[in-house]
Parts: structure tokens; C-alpha cells; sequence
């Protein structure tokens, strides 16, 4: 028997309505996404990539049960995700945004920074214990959860808002553009540190960027979404090294040759 997907995308639109251009004349309205469908499989990496308003992040967003369609749905776990309770949506499916700087509260130390989903969510763990536990994860040093998010680098935020997100022990991520806040040096050290976490902790991750180096090098699938639509979907290797739509053809042309070395 096939197993139920984790998110089901079911012929999604989003429509967004755009102020009167003029004081008596319609509303324009904006398709962001346009019948988009697809499935992603326990424990797989699977990426979203496109060029800029294609319609990515309201897709990610409707991924997180953070906004509503306009027509079709999103499953997660094989239930509609707007009906899901949000605190099991929540300690099941995290968010890493893309800058850790506006994403981590500069007034708050990082032990409570990684306490604040297990607060909220009212989770029974020892949360001093847990925030230790997932701060190793990501490599950093217990003694971080006493400092304040200004005094880590980039890159370390980014470790922080994972950690963050890993703290109520989600089986699925999705991540927005989770590195392109960083330096390029960086960069690579935080998609190793994702790829470790994707194995050790057998999660599923959902990837949306328009770095399409990262997402060859992350992810085993990939849809390709074009004005709202999805042109292409397929294994990551197959779409992005041999496209069938010229649209993707165009996209691996425009990326400049970066390729990620694993450690
Ligand atoms: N809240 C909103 N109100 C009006 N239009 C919106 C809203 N959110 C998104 N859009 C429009 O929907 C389309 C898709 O936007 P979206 O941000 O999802 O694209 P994207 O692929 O994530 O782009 P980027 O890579 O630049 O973030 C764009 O035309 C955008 O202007």
C-alpha cells in the first residue's frame, strides 16, 4: 500500500485582489498560483524553485496552514491542513525563514528564543534539557542559550532559527530561501548542517528557492513554477540537469555555476 504523502498540494489557486487602479473601476485581481498540484513522501527532501513571483512563498505559506486558497487544498497527513488542530499542525510542521535578523526577537536570550515553540505549544518536555539538545544539533555551544541573538554571526542565527524550529521535534520542515541571507561561505555550512539533520533525524523538508544550486545539491525532487503554475516536477537530477520545458532550460541558464561540496 502506498503511503499517505505528508502534503498533498490539490489543485491549488490563490487569487489576490490588488487596490482600484482608479476611484470607480474594478479591483485587479492576481492569480499567484493557478491549479497547482502535487505530493511530497514521508522523509524526502522535495523543492520548490521559480524566478521571482512565480509564486513560491504563497505557496509555502498555504503549505504551513498559513493562509487560505482560493480554490483547491492542502493535506497534510492526509487531512485538510486549515482543519488540522494548530498545535499539532505546529509541533509537527515548522517554518525557517529566510533572515534569521527579523525572524529572532532581539530583546529575547536564545534559551528562550528555542523555548518559545515549546512554551506555546505547551509541550511536555524538560525545555531546558531540549533547548540544550538541539542546540548541539546544530552545532552550537550550550553556553549560546544565555547570549542574545546580536552577538552570533549570520550563519549562527541561522543554526539558532533552526534549532529553533527543530525544538518541538517537527517531522517536517519548510524552509523559505533558508540561506540566502548568508554569505556564500556560509551558505554551504548551513546546507550541510540541513542535509545531516534531513538524515539524522529522518525528516521531511520542503525547500523553496530560487537558488537552484542549492536545491540540486538538497532536494530529490523538484517543482518548477512559472506565473503560478507548475511547468515541470519531476527527480531533482532529471529537471534541473535535462529540463523538458525550455522555461527550466532558461532557469539553469540565468544561475551562475555554483556547485556545494559535502563535507
Ligand atoms: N498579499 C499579497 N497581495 C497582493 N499580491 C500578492 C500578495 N502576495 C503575493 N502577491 C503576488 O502574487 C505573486 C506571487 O508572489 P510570491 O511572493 O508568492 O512569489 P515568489 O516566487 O515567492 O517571489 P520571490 O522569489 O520574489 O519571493 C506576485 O505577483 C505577487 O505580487
Amino acid at each position: 500500500m502506498a503511503l499517505t504523502p505528508v502534503i498533498r498540494v490539490n489543485e491549488v489557486v490563490r487569487e489576490f485582489r490588488r487596490p482600484r487602479e482608479s476611484p470607480f473601476g474594478p479591483r485587479p485581481v492576481v492569480r499567484a498560483l493557478d491549479g497547482v498540484s502535487f505530493a511530497v513522501e514521508p522523509g524526502e527532501a522535495y523543492g520548490i524553485v521559480g524566478e521571482s513571483g512565480s509564486g513560491k512563498s504563497t505557496l509555502s505559506r498555504l503549505i504551513l496552514g498559513l493562509d487560505r486558497p482560493t480554490g483547491g487544498g492542502v493535506e497534510f497527513e492526509g487531512r485538510p491542513v486549515l482543519e488540522v488542530p494548530a498545535r499539532d499542525l505546529r509541533s509537527a510542521l515548522q517554518p525557517v525563514f529566510q533572515d534569521p535578523r527579523s525572524s529572532l526577537d532581539p530583546r529575547m536570550k536564545v534559551g528562550a528564543i528555542i523555548r518559545e515553540p515549546l512554551e506555546a505549544l505547551r509541550l511536555d518536555v524538560d525545555r531546558a534539557e531540549r533547548v540544550a539538545e538541539v542546540l548541539e544539533m546544530v552545532r552550537l555551544p550550550a553556553a549560546a542559550a544565555g547570549r542574545y541573538p546580536h552577538e552570533f554571526s549570520g550563519g549562527q542565527r541561522q543554526r539558532i532559527a533552526i534549532a529553533r524550529a527543530l525544538a518541538p521535534r517537527p517531522r517536517v520542515l519548510v524552509a523559505d530561501e533558508p540561506t540566502s541571507a548568508l554569505d556564500v561561505g556560509v551558505r554551504a555550512q548551513i546546507v550541510n548542517l540541513l542535509l545531516d539533520l534531513l538524515d539524522r533525524l529522518e525528516l521531511t523538508l520542503v525547500l523553496v528557492s530560487h537558488d537552484l544550486a542549492l536545491v540540486r545539491h538538497v532536494t530529490e525532487r523538484v517543482a518548477v513554477l512559472r506565473g503560478g503554475r507548475l511547468v515541470e516536477e519531476g527527480p531533482t537530477r532529471a529537471v534541473l540537469v535535462d529540463p523538458e520545458e525550455e522555461y527550466t532550460a532558461q532557469l539553469i541558464a540565468a544561475t551562475p555555476a555554483v556547485t556545494w561540496r559535502r563535507r
